[in-house]
């Protein structure tokens, strides 16, 4: 049996439990050099312990994925947070899952507003980056060092992901 999942808008407030939101719809900001830049300021922090754990700023360049998606596998990151600002104002998708005692429990699906990003914190269960409907670039700030700081959870049976009704990029 197809268990199916309907991804729903992504806000600060139903994301709050999970990580953080990257844009500007929030009372963080104030004006620097001399007024002339608004600086939204502490949205959200980059995590990075471990053997020589240290942070990096990297590019990812994704390749969009069809919906329904059949989501078998999410991934966390023992050591580290990971974040995704996209370079292009486009939604993108965003799976996450509390943990339970037997893995990951049931994941939610966001959609992200066009330009918006996101910030897992170490050990968020999370699908990979998922682009819709046509490539997308991402700054991504995540963790660097020693040992392996990724561990996948395959699930026994696959969820499918599905895009809010009437959705449009
Ligand atoms: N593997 C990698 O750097 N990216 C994944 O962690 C991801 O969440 O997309
Ligand atoms: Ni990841």
């Amino acid at each position: 049996m197809t268990r199916i999942i309907t991804a729903k808008p992504l806000t600060r407030a139903n994301f709050a439990e999970f990580g953080e939101v990257i844009d500007t719809e929030t009372d963080s900001h104030y004006p620097i050099n001399g007024g002339r830049c608004e600086r939204f300021h502490a949205l959200a922090r980059a995590e990075a312990t471990g053997p020589n754990g240290h942070v990096l700023i990297n590019l990812f360049k994704g390749t969009p994925y069809e919906f329904p998606l059949k989501l078998s596998m999410v991934e966390r990151h023992p050591f580290g947070s990971q974040a995704f600002v996209p370079l292009s104002p486009r939604p993108f998708v965003v799976v996450v899952c509390h943990d339970s005692p037997d893995g990951p429990a049931e994941p939610l699906a966001f959609v992200t507003k066009p330009g918006q990003g996101v910030n897992y914190p170490r050990n968020l269960w999370h699908g990979v980056l998922t682009p819709i409907g046509e490539p997308q670039d991402f700054v991504v700030v995540d963790r660097g060092g020693d040992g392996s700081n990724v561990e996948e959870f395959h699930f026994s049976h696959p969820y499918e992901i599905h895009l809010p009704k009437g959705f449009q990029p």
